[in-house]
């Protein structure tokens, strides 16, 4: 990373939990984001894909900003010292509609926004540069670049980042850990925005616990909806694997390995849900058209949780080796 932005360490994607009534569950988003923080985590974002943004109304997404900010800010400093920041993620298939969200989310006390290009039809770089130029004339908000090229059919070259690092806020790239050569994509990308203050971050909780002591190259954060669930054992192996010290984070690293690889199974909003109900979070299955997960497929959950590490000794103690990577919010 070239400077500080706030797009950095281990960010945590809670899902948006929901009540009997099917609406945003804001108690329990509240104890899922103070849960967080207080392990250790560097930031929080809602309403991206763990959290089910696309599904929300306006109303309903104000809720949840104003629930997440409030909650964040309660909890006290982060690992940095300072409250950690909350971001929120703006997709929506028209640009009228992005930057109505993000709007609403700089009212509601948002820290940054977390963007991913969305249309029925794969974008052109064009289109995409016009989508987050017209984004930063209508907010101070940095922006991290959500790419997504599997789902969307778009990937976002490092030109394109070195460009509207340039011409808007743009402050992070949130990039798939599982792609090929993903070190050499890390290194052509720093190298494109090296004169912005820019974090370059990973995503994919198999491909990040996999890799985090072997292949897996350094970034500046990590994205991840897994870590707003059990943060203790994330904050534990995230800096581990900052420091280099694989030996002291074994035991986190191979149960969220067990973890994650089951949650790999399932569908993947539906096996978090799925998940926060065995670990006590309640919350009604996300809304359709995702289905819940059936009963009988969470039996390997079960049987992970029930290994479970009985204490992560010292998680919740900062770690100015995991802040030192330039921090600042
Ligand atoms: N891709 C997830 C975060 C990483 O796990 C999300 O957008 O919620």
């Amino acid at each position: 990373m070239t400077s500080p932005t706030p797009f950095t360490g281990l960010l945590a994607y809670p899902i948006t939990p929901l009540g009997a009534d099917g609406l945003p569950a804001l108690g329990t988003l509240t104890r899922v984001v103070q849960d967080a923080v207080r392990a250790g985590a560097d930031g929080v974002t809602v309403l991206a894909s763990s959290g089910a943004g696309t599904s929300f109304a306006p109303e309903e997404r104000a809720a949840v900003v104003g629930a997440a900010v409030r909650a964040a800010h309660d909890a006290g400093p982060g690992p940095s010292g300072q409250h950690v920041p909350v971001h929120v993620a703006v997709a929506a298939p028209s640009t009228t509609e992005v930057v109505r969200h993000a709007v609403a989310a700089q009212a509601g006390g948002a820290h940054g926004l977390v963007l991913t290009p969305f249309a029925y039809t794969p974008l052109v770089d064009a289109e995409v540069v016009a989508l987050f130029e017209t984004v930063a004339a209508e907010t101070d908000l940095p922006v991290c670049f959500y790419n997504r090229p599997v789902q969307n059919g778009y990937d976002v070259t490092p030109e394109v980042l070195a460009h509207l690092a340039r011409t808007t806020r743009l402050r992070g790239l949130k990039d798939p850990a599982g792609r090929t050569d993903v070190g050499a994509r890390l290194d052509a990308v720093r190298a494109a925005v090296a004169r912005e203050p820019f974090a370059v971050g990973l995503s994919g909780d198999l491909a990040m616990t996999e890799g985090a002591f072997t292949t897996l190259p350094a970034s500046d954060a990590w994205h991840t909806g897994v870590a707003a669930l059990v943060p203790d054992e994330y904050v534990v192996m995230r800096r581990a694997h900052v420091d280099r010290r694989p030996l002291d984070a074994v035991v986190e690293r191979s149960w969220l390995l067990a973890l994650v690889r089951e949650l790999g199974r399932l569908r993947p909003v539906a096996g978090l849900h799925a998940l926060a109900g065995l670990l006590g979070v309640p919350t009604g299955p996300p809304r359709g058209p995702v289905l819940a997960t059936p009963p009988e497929q969470t039996a390997g959950l079960r049987a992970v949780l029930a290994r479970r590490p009985a204490a992560v000794p010292g998680s919740r103690v900062p770690s100015p080796a995991d802040t030192g990577t330039g921090t600042a919010r």
